[in-house]
């Protein structure tokens, strides 16, 4: 097996995972995903990071080709998610001299997930530890995506380990680095990544963010996906842009909930609308069929959104209901919203929406469009309004 360096003492011991359906058995991985590690090889060496518990034996097998029988002297755990920390207790039982780098926070979580109390080292902010040429320090960075989360950087080869950070959905086929890789296969994926796993915590990811804007970085290793080292800026402008809730593109993500169609006919009418103003980026999704995580990805991509829903027992449409409360937990902002409705007595899927958008403080645009069974031509021009008001803000917008 050939061995990747991102440097003359630095490998890259990731695994892919082609097996796995739900990412956290709850997000779609139709393209895989890699769990990436590293070992740096010095007067000491240390291992950043594990795998996930399934691929330990080829981890280990890796590990004892590049090491023979030299022990690791420090594991450092940047993150304590289970999909990096899998491998924590066999590494521990095969090098048991082996100190633990993490935080305060790091510790409760290794005890609580697998019992281990003793060999920790404990460092914090701009600690550091020296390795022997390579010398490593460690900046916090909680919420991105754990409160335990940091990033650890090395400063001889200017690379900051990024735990989940700047990482990727997707499985490494080959290619390792940015620059080995078609990064069009990625786009999405990462921004699918960012928006549903870490997309709730931009604040914090925009403190991490500052922090790293004092170091000197040229390479990116984050625990998922490719190792950057030639589109640094690229990942950190989309970083930045994805934690302020900043959408990449003009464009309208319309998502509708219909058992009989009638709200979906309302859906194509305001698409239509929009594409006579003019915007040409529009993605109509049905809430029952497309999985969450793509229609969030969207919503993070494009500056306008459009939510319609047939009333169900007195509330909302199910799936549009649960992709509300994802959006809610997100804190999304900055969008250009519309909303509207199909209902055939007391209504709810509106009203749900109304409230929603109050709640999140997202005025919506244009009148209120909520249709009795099929939608009537008052109706729909009601929603060719809503379309118009959204496409207009958006044109105002630039
Ligand atoms: C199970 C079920 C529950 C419903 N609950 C309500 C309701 O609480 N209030 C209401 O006004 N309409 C309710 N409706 C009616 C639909 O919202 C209404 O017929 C609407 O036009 C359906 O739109 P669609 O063709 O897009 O599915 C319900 C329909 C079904 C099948």
């Amino acid at each position: 097996m050939k061995h990747v360096k991102l440097s003359d003492d630095i490998y890259y011991l990731g695994v892919n995972d082609r097996r796995t359906n739900l990412f956290e058995n709850a997000w779609p991985l139709p393209n895989g995903v890699a769990y990436n590690s590293y070992l740096i090889v010095d007067e000491k060496v240390a291992l950043i990071d594990t795998v996930e518990y399934g691929h330990m034996e080829d981890f280990l097998l890796k590990i004892e080709e590049i090491l023979g029988q030299t022990p690791i002297d420090y594991l450092v755990v940047n993150h304590m998610e289970p999909d990096h920390s899998g491998a924590i207790k066999q590494i521990v039982n095969k090098y048991p001299d082996i100190e633990i780098v993490g935080n305060k926070k790091t510790f409760p979580m290794l005890e609580g997930f697998f019992g281990i109390e003793e060999g920790k080292k404990e460092v914090a902010e701009g600690d550091t530890l020296k390795l022997g040429k390579h010398e490593l320090s460690f900046y916090m960075a909680p919420m991105v995506h754990w409160p335990e989360t940091m990033v650890t950087y090395e400063s001889t080869t200017k690379t900051l380990f990024s735990a989940d950070a700047f990482g990727s959905f997707g499985t490494l086929d080959g290619g390792v680095f940015d620059d080995e890789l078609n990064l069009d296969f990625y786009h999405d994926e990462l921004r699918r990544y960012y928006s549903n796993i870490v997309g709730k915590y931009g604040n914090q990811t925009q403190k991490a963010l500052a922090k790293l804007s004092t170091l000197e970085i040229k390479q990116i290793a984050a625990t998922h996906g490719p190792v950057w080292r030639c589109h640094i800026n690229y990942i950190m402008d989309k970083y930045q842009k994805w934690s302020k809730y900043e959408a990449e593109e003009d464009g309208v993500v319309i998502v509708f909930g219909s058992m009989y169609g009638n709200t979906e006919k309302m859906a194509d009418h305001i698409a239509r609308k929009l594409s006579e103003e003019g915007i040409k980026n529009i993605r109509i999704y049905d809430a029952s069929k497309t999985h969450a995580s793509y229609i969030i990805s969207d919503i993070w991509k494009y500056n306008g959104l459009i939510i319609g829903s047939a009333a169900y027992n007195g509330g909302i449409f199910p799936p549009v209901g649960s992709l509300l409360d994802k959006l809610k937990n997100m804190y999304i902002k900055n969008r250009h919203l519309g909303i509207f409705g199909n209902s055939s007595w007391g209504g709810g899927g509106h009203r749900t929406l109304q409230k929603w958008a109050e709640e999140l403080k997202l005025e919506p645009l244009g009148p209120k469009a909520e249709a009795r069974c099929a939608p009537n031509t008052d109706d729909l021009a009601l929603c060719e309004e809503i379309a118009t008001e959204v496409a207009n803000a958006i044109k105002n917008q630039n």
